[in-house]
């Protein structure tokens, strides 16, 4: 079994010339939940269409499983949740069920228990006889998330699954990614919630008009910036000018006339500085009362890969020139 479920090349999907997702390539390895992050119209709809062969491609190629996008055989390994999908709402969710349990080929042996271990996992038990037209926006999205699991598939999309959850619902969902998580399987999740990203995926690839950004661990990928937050005796401008090989900036905060010192916020460009700033502080003969780490604003992180981006097409744009 490959460690890689989803591999693209240069895959893109345009619309009468206008594109979709343009040149994505990445790859997704095996049982993580993986966050395709990007604002509304970045592309990430387009592109899991692609991979699921409801949408041909306009250049480039891509592989779902290890086969290429198309195969049948895939396929059938494969859940999704599309985004606002409009269910047949004449179907109670039991009835819906079985119709996706006999589409996806569940034995009939097995559908009984595999429909009643569905329900439960999505807080739909003892509503699945009520009609869907019935159902609030949540439970026709908890629905959707059942009928992509249906067929227990090795890797599911699911295509903003918290869109229409309460915040009860969106730790659920997030419970169950983690729980799909360990048992192996892969979970592609189209977001445009950094929170909802930042709380779940170990792997995220940053999508912005129509162009991946970056990808790769979350927890490198918000590594871009490290603020901590110091009380100090002995600080001052002068000396963080003398510390700039190391800082990339310093503010002073309000300080209480109730504390020793006086309160700073520091910027690093990475964690690992923290130490170094804690030793040359020490060296100057700084006494240090308080030293806490911020988390950078997700938006922060965000931007700061988009940003990149741009500079980086800019550059292209000036050589070509
Ligand atoms: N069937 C289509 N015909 C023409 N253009 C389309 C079609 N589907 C998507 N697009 C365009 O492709 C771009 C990407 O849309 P897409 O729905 O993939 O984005 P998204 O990141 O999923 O956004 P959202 O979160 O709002 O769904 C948009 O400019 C959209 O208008």
């Amino acid at each position: 079994m490959s460690d890689i479920v989803i591999s693209t090349w240069g895959l893109t999907k345009q619309f009468d010339g206008r594109a979709g997702c343009r040149d994505i390539t990445l790859q997704v390895p095996r049982g993580v939940v993986f966050g395709f992050l990007g604002p509304n119209g970045a592309g990430k709809s387009t592109f899991v269409r692609t991979m699921l062969g409801l949408l041909h491609p306009t250049a480039g190629r891509a592989e779902l499983l290890g086969k290429p996008i198309g195969n049948i055989e895939a396929r059938r390994k494969v859940g999704y949740l599309p985004e606002l999908f409009r269910y047949q709402d004449w179907l109670t969710g039991l009835q819906l069920l079985e119709t996706h349990a006999e589409l996806a080929g569940v034995p009939r042996s097995l559908r009984r228990e595999r429909i009643r271990h569905l329900l439960e996992r999505v807080g739909l038990t003892g509503r699945e006889n009520d009609k869907i037209r019935g159902y609030s926006k949540g439970m026709q999205q908890r629905i959707g998330i059942a009928c992509a699991l249906i067929g227990d598939p090795e890797l599911v999309f699911l295509d903003e699954p918290t869109s229409a959850l309460d915040p009860i619902g969106r730790r659920e969902v997030r419970d169950l990614m983690m729980d799909l998580r360990r048992e192996g399987k892969t979970v592609f999740l189209n977001s445009h919630l950094l929170s909802e990203v930042e709380n779940v995926c170990d792997h995220v690839a940053i999508v912005h008009k129509s162009d991946l950004v970056v990808q790769g661990e979350w927890r490198k990928l918000s590594d871009v910036q490290t603020q901590v937050e110091i009380r100090a005796e002995g600080v001052s401008l002068a000396l963080w000018q003398a510390l700039q090989h190391l800082i990339v900036s310093a503010k002073p905060l309000e300080s209480s006339v109730m504390m020793t010192g006086s309160r700073w916020l520091i910027q690093l460009s990475h964690e690992e500085q923290v130490p170094d700033l804690v030793e040359c502080l020490h060296r100057e003969g700084v006494r240090l009362y308080e030293l806490t780490p911020r988390q950078p604003a997700l938006e922060d992180v965000f931007l700061h890969w988009v940003g990149r981006k741009e500079a980086e097409h800019a550059h292209h744009r000036e050589t070509l020139l």
